[in-house]
């Protein structure tokens, strides 16, 4: 898969599981939407706010980011641009390889083939499409290398973190996705809090094809401005985008 990012400095985390604000013109001045969260998602929720969100926006390039296979279904993957779809580096091995194999594994497998009960939707999916499902999703999908910071957020607890990452640890970790991973986005996770440009500035040194994304906590322009001037391609603006409005407007770089 293949993103055209140039332009994109601001981006929209929705979480499926809150409510959308009322009036979704919000959204006329962010580059990009990812639709995705730790908590109380489904397919379900997932592919009603895909749906809302293209119906508001046709031309906003649109992500599905999946935190289990079973967020997943033809309908979702037809309706986004990308499956954007994490390995966290300082995860549990689950949350960077095993997840992984397991839907792929699903995926591999011949249509014909009874599916087990691990992952019905995706099973379905490539069942009801046939073989060019799988090719269908390749082209789509798009890995996502994650460094989770905050150790109290969702995030960290539904990906098994328990220590941060060093600023040195976060170079390494950028160098080996930019040398030998080949990950299209590396992601520095605040969720829920703002980590500043420490981290940002050390992953930027070492990433010249890949994409920065920086999330967490941002709330002001000058937040934003920080982490756009310590290299990061683009930030992500989650939570308070569902909370409050006003402020949400004002995370958007001049
Ligand atoms: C194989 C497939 C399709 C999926 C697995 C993909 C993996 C390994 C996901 C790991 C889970 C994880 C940490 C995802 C990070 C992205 C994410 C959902 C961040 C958002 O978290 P928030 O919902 O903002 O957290 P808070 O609730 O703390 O705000
Ligand atoms: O919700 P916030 O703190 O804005 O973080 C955005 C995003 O990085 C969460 O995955
Ligand atoms: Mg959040």
């Amino acid at each position: 898969m293949s993103i055209d990012w140039n332009g994109v400095t601001h981006v929209t985390k929705v979480d499926p599981a809150e409510e959308l604000p009322s009036d979704l013109a919000l959204l006329d001045r962010t580059d990009l939407v990812i639709v995705g969260g730790s908590d109380d998602v489904t397919e379900e929720n997932t592919l009603a706010v895909l749906e809302r969100l293209r119906s508001a926006h046709p031309e906003l390039p649109l992500f599905q980011e999946p935190y289990s296979a079973s967020h997943v279904s033809s309908a979702t993957v037809e309706a986004v641009d990308a499956l954007s779809v994490p390995a966290v580096y300082n995860g549990d091995r689950d949350n960077f390889v095993s997840k992984h194999v397991e839907f792929f594994t699903e995926i591999a497998r011949k249509p014909d083939e009874a599916f087990g009960a691990g992952l019905p939707v995706v099973g379905e999916y490539v069942r009801s499409k046939g073989r060019e499902a799988v090719a269908d999703l390749a082209e789509k999908v798009l890995g996502e290398a994650y460094v989770v910071q905050n150790l109290d957020s969702e995030a960290a607890a539904e990906s098994g973190v328990d220590a941060a990452y060093t600023p040195e640890q976060v170079a390494g970790a950028a160098l080996a996705t930019e040398s030998f991973y080949g990950f299209e986005v590396f992601y520095v996770e605040y969720s829920g809090t703002y980590g500043g440009p420490e981290d940002v500035e050390a992953a930027a040194t070492h990433l010249d094809d890949t994409v920065l994304l920086y999330g967490g906590g941002i709330r002001t322009q000058e937040q934003t401005e920080e982490i756009l001037d310590a290299g990061a391609d683009a930030v992500v603006v989650g939570d308070v985008f569902h909370e409050d409005p006003d402020a949400y407007l004002r995370t958007v770089p001049e």
